[in-house]
């Protein structure tokens, strides 16, 4: 048996999920792994394997591990090229994942040396560029967007070569949009690796610059590929779609059963989807989980009490504009307040699974999703219909007969907790 192509290491789940649809969108089978795989774990047969960890906003040296683990499963699986996904605003802190995980990465790949990394976040069907270096969110800069607010990862500097120079002390090189655009970028690519370039970040517009920077990587010696889905898909475009041994989808028939939102994402989007939502709401108040006035418990009984009435959805959210954000933070600290409120999450999706016998889970955020499924105790997830490009419905493969929706906070139209149900498989 082959391997799959391409091999992902993924720092948070929803951003897996993301990076899955765009290879499935550009005719690639993706399948998404939680967590680090175990080592007799078998892929089923894709084009690309996406091992999702929850690596984020975790210690350097913890990130760096657990990367290099899934790389080596990815490697030993058959993995023709690694690709570190990160988020497609880079989201990260100054001591953060991207660059201690990608100079690791790059020795693992390297032939004798280090591998130099090349990539970018740029994903222009979620609106995000990169121009002269510079990360833009639709029509404003990285640091002018909502993203300086995000509760973990506050970003402050658009400047994606001086934010990724402050996370390696590797020499970090800007393959910029003009050069992409010369006769023969991939002799201008060529020539930037050749004056010692460890880092390359690669301007790009359009999914036509994805497709030039994908034609132009060398193909004489090993690379570490990475950026968001946008890069991804540029890769999976120029494959040969091969349908034979599909995987089978896990059959079930969740389409009417009870439904629930769980939304621990503070972003802009997602708030603006909860102001559209107009099904019953729970609150999860960090607060009240500190101080015992609010117990997983009491959030089943009340589950319960709504689910007497129809199937739902029902919303059960923290999120909260930044200044309750800092105030709670201010508070708890942010650290223990991430952690009640994303253990709060596992614990009730786990409950309404196994007690209320919800089957349909919308869960908004990257590091909330990650926590729901760990509770879950769910191994490997194929892809369903997409509810929003980069939200697709996920199938276990095994395990409990549910469909999952992973929501990055950013992501899915206003209305998408009333629509998403329309397309769950
Ligand atoms: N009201 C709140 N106060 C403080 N922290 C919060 C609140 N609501 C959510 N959080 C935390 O903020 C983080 C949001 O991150 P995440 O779930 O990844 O969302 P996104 O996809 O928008 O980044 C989580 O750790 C979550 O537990
Ligand atoms: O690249 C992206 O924007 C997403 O795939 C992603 O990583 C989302 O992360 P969260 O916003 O933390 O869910």
């Amino acid at each position: 048996m082959t391997g799959p192509r391409l091999g992902v290491i993924a720092d948070d789940l929803t951003g897996a999920c993301d990076l899955a649809d765009a290879v499935r969108d550009a005719g690639g089978r993706a399948v998404v792994m939680l967590g680090v795989p175990e080592p007799g774990l078998r892929l089923p047969p894709c084009d690309c394997a996406v091992v999702a960890l929850r690596t984020r906003t975790a210690p350097a040296d913890i990130a760096v591990a657990e990367s290099v683990a899934a790389a080596r499963h990815l490697l030993a699986a058959g993995a023709g090229t690694l690709y570190q996904k990160y988020c497609s605003t880079f989201d990260s802190t100054d001591d953060g994942t991207i660059g201690p995980v990608a100079d690791a990465l790059r020795t693992l790949v390297g032939d004798g040396s280090p591998a130099p990394s090349i990539g970018t976040p740029a994903t222009p069907r979620a609106g995000r560029t990169q121009y002269q270096g510079h990360l833009f969110v639709g029509d404003r800069l990285l640091s002018e967007s909502p993203l300086r607010h995000h509760p973990l990862t506050p970003m402050h500097d658009p400047d994606l070569i001086r934010v990724l120079g402050r996370q390696t002390a590797h020499p970090v090189a800007l393959l910029p949009w003009a050069v992409l655009h010369t006769a023969d970028p991939a002799r201008a690519l060529a020539d930037l690796l050749d004056t010692g370039a460890a880092h390359v970040l690669a301007d790009a517009l359009t999914d036509d610059d994805l497709d030039r920077l994908a034609a132009a990587l060398p193909t004489d010696r090993p690379v570490l590929l990475g950026g968001a889905a946008g890069f991804a898909a540029a890769l999976a475009r120029r494959w040969t779609p091969d349908r034979t041994n599909e995987p089978p989808t896990h059959a079930a028939d969740p389409g009417t059963s009870r439904a629930l939102i769980i939304s621990g994402s503070c972003s802009a989007r997602t708030r603006e989807q909860i102001a559209h939502f107009d099904g019953p709401r729970l609150d999860l108040d960090a607060v009240a989980l500190a101080e015992g006035r609010l117990t997983v418990d009491d959030l089943v009984d009340r589950l319960a009490d709504h689910y007497r009435h129809g199937t739902g959805p029902v919303l059960v959210s923290s999120s909260a504009d930044p200044d309750t954000v800092r105030g709670t933070q201010d508070r708890l600290g942010r650290d223990r307040a991430a952690q009640l409120l994303e253990r709060a999450a596992g614990q009730l999706a786990a409950r309404a699974v196994q007690d209320l016998g919800v089957r349909r889970l919308l869960v908004a955020g990257g590091e909330t999703s990650g926590a729901v499924v760990g509770a879950l105790g769910l191994g490997v997830l194929q892809v369903g219909p997409a509810a929003a490009p980069g939200v697709p419905w996920m199938i276990p493969a095994e395990g409990p007969p549910i469909r999952l929706l992973l929501k990055s906070g950013n992501f899915g139209d206003p209305e998408l907790f009333r629509t998403a149900w329309e397309v769950c498989p």
